[in-house]
């Protein structure tokens, strides 16, 4: 049996006396997407440094790619396409200059490569990567980690700084990943942004591991808010009780609740009466973590 790509037993790290990580332990399997899902704080960019060795833990067994990190040095980190959360990239390089320059040290990439994901992320490479908005910063790190094909991706909340248009071209970049059998571990405070791409997800909160997902699971279980409006005043009775629904709020014409699990039962309901509009959200982690374990 091939060795998982990340595995880690009994993970802890104290930055002095906050407790930033507690006995965590996972395991990713080698061609599997997996999310790193928790609220801000909750310790993903703790795990993720630690599995770089760019921090040491405080206990705990750590293996990338079946190596210990802290001994696996250069042969180890050309394995990994490493995105970090808060990227600083500065200097007066332009992004071409820069990415060519880390292609030319890891050896097996293609110019041509460079070219294709910046065409892909909408960059211009002919700008200085230091007077780069937040965005096209983010992008160039994007191209940094995918460009030689690595084994493993490891990538903190990439696509934050991205509109909705490139985070679904960077989501079929992580598809073309897995279908080219490399690992994809990928943090996010937001559900929606793994759920299409990842099979597995674990939930982290306050540096513990609140526990390991199926991602179709989680989608299917988790709340959504949704708001109707009808075109006549509606009675909240004929609402109240339905299987799934909580927090229901008449007000005139408006609906506002929570539903869990299927909708059937509400649109039924609903479908009584003219609907003028639906919205219905994603509410953020920490609400679905609430209704998913109980506080
Ligand atoms: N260098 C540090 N010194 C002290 N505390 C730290 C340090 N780095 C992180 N922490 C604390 O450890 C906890 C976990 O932080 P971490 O950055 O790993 O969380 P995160 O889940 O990645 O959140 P974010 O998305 O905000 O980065 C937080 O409470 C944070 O304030």
């Amino acid at each position: 049996m091939t060795a998982p790509a990340i595995r880690v037993a009994g993970l802890s790290k104290n930055y002095g006396k906050h407790v930033a990580l507690t006995d965590l332990n996972l395991e990713v399997q080698p061609g599997e997407v997996f999310g790193f899902l928790g609220p801000n704080g909750a310790g993903k960019s703790t795990t993720i440094r630690i599995l770089l060795d760019l921090i040491r833990p405080t206990a705990g067994r750590i293996e990338v790619l079946g190596t210990d990190p802290r001994t696996g040095g250069a042969a180890l980190r050309e394995r990994i396409g490493y995105l970090p959360g808060e990227l600083e990239i500065e200097g007066r390089n332009t992004a071409r200059e820069l990415l060519g320059f880390l292609a030319d040290q890891r050896g097996t990439v293609a110019k041509r490569r460079i070219e294709e994901l910046a065409e892909l992320l909408d960059l211009d490479l002919a700008k200085h990567v230091g007077k780069m908005s937040k965005g096209n910063k983010q992008k160039v790190g994007i191209i940094a980690a995918f460009m030689h094909r690595p084994d493993l991706l490891v990538l903190d909340e990439p696509t934050s700084g991205l509109d909705p248009l490139l985070q679904q071209r960077f989501l079929g970049l992580v598809r073309e990943a897995a279908d080219n059998g490399q690992t994809v571990f990928m943090s996010s405070h937001i559900l929606s942004e793994v759920q299409d791409t990842a099979d597995r997800a674990v939930i982290m909160r306050a540096g513990k591991l609140l526990g390991t997902e199926n991602v179709e699971d989680l989608r299917r279980r988790s709340p959504r808010s949704v708001e109707l409006v009808f075109a006549e005043p509606v009675d909240e009775a004929e609402f109240a009780g339905l299987p799934g629904l909580r927090d229901l709020h008449v007000d005139g014409r408006t609906l506002k609740c929570t539903t869990e699990g299927e909708v059937d039962d509400l649109f039924k309901a609903a479908a009584k009466h003219r609907i003028q509009s639906v919205l219905s959200t994603e509410p953020d982690l920490e609400a679905i973590f609430f209704s998913l374990y109980g506080r």
